[in-house]
């Protein structure tokens, strides 16, 4: 079976330079961990807010590891150095505009400042490149999206749509474990087992 390999890219000057520890590849790593139940294989990098550093990064997780999905964290707001939206429209064959504007609606109910990350999401060759906020919290509120205390779906969550796309780039089949987020699929996109 064709594993899906997920690069996680973690991009922040402080953590980068050891000031402090990096939670943001722990982070995506642990709500992964928990939410795809189909396996995958991660490969990780911390950079500094260096927009020709995180192209060549971002280049190599897709053109050399054959990543299938890349999550970047960190770097996407208005502040002269964060350029982390600026270098995946650069290396970008497609933009994918619907999830930085998801995104950005589930982190309003979180935060009021949602509207000032940057964050898009795109496709280069095999791979969906999704950018989310740098704060810790941000990676699993975005993905999951927002629940009521029961745990009913409020708003739902980017990852959901995920696995669809890898799909139709030709990727790997992924499935999530429906308590942590439900994926979609038209049901003549499921597998035989799953309609
Ligand atoms: N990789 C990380 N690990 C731990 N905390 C982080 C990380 N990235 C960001 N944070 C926290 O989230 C906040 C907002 O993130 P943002 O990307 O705006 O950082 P920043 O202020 O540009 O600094 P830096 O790039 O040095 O992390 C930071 O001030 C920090 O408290
Ligand atoms: N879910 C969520 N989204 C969020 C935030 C957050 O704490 N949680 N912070 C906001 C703030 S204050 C900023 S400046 C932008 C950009 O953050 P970044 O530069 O860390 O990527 O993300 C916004 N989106």
């Amino acid at each position: 079976m064709n594993t899906c390999r997920i690069g996680l890219v973690s991009i922040s000057d402080r953590a980068a330079k050891g000031v402090y520890q990096d939670q943001g590849i722990p982070a995506l790593a642990a709500w992964l961990t928990g939410a795809l139940v189909t396996p995958f294989k991660l490969e990780t990098r911390l950079v500094p807010d260096e927009q020709l550093l995180i192209e060549q990064t971002l280049c190599e997780l897709v053109d050399e590891m054959g990543c299938h999905l890349v999550l970047t964290t960190g770097g996407t707001g208005p502040a002269r150095r964060d350029v982390t939206p600026d270098a995946t429209l650069a290396v970008a064959d497609r933009e994918m505009p619907g999830f930085g504007e998801q995104m950005r609606q589930i982190s309003l109910h979180f935060v009021p400042t949602a509207i000032l990350s940057r964050q898009t999401a795109v496709i280069r060759k095999q791979a969906l490149i999704l950018n989310l906020p740098g704060q810790p919290r941000s990676i699993k509120e975005t993905l999951e999206g927002v629940k009521d205390e029961q745990g009913k779906v409020l708003v739902t969550g980017i990852f959901a749509s995920v696995p669809y796309c890898i799909q139709l780039l030709e990727g790997p089949y992924l499935d999530t474990d429906p308590a942590v987020v439900s994926s979609f699929r038209p049901r003549s996109a499921r597998r035989p087992a799953d309609s």
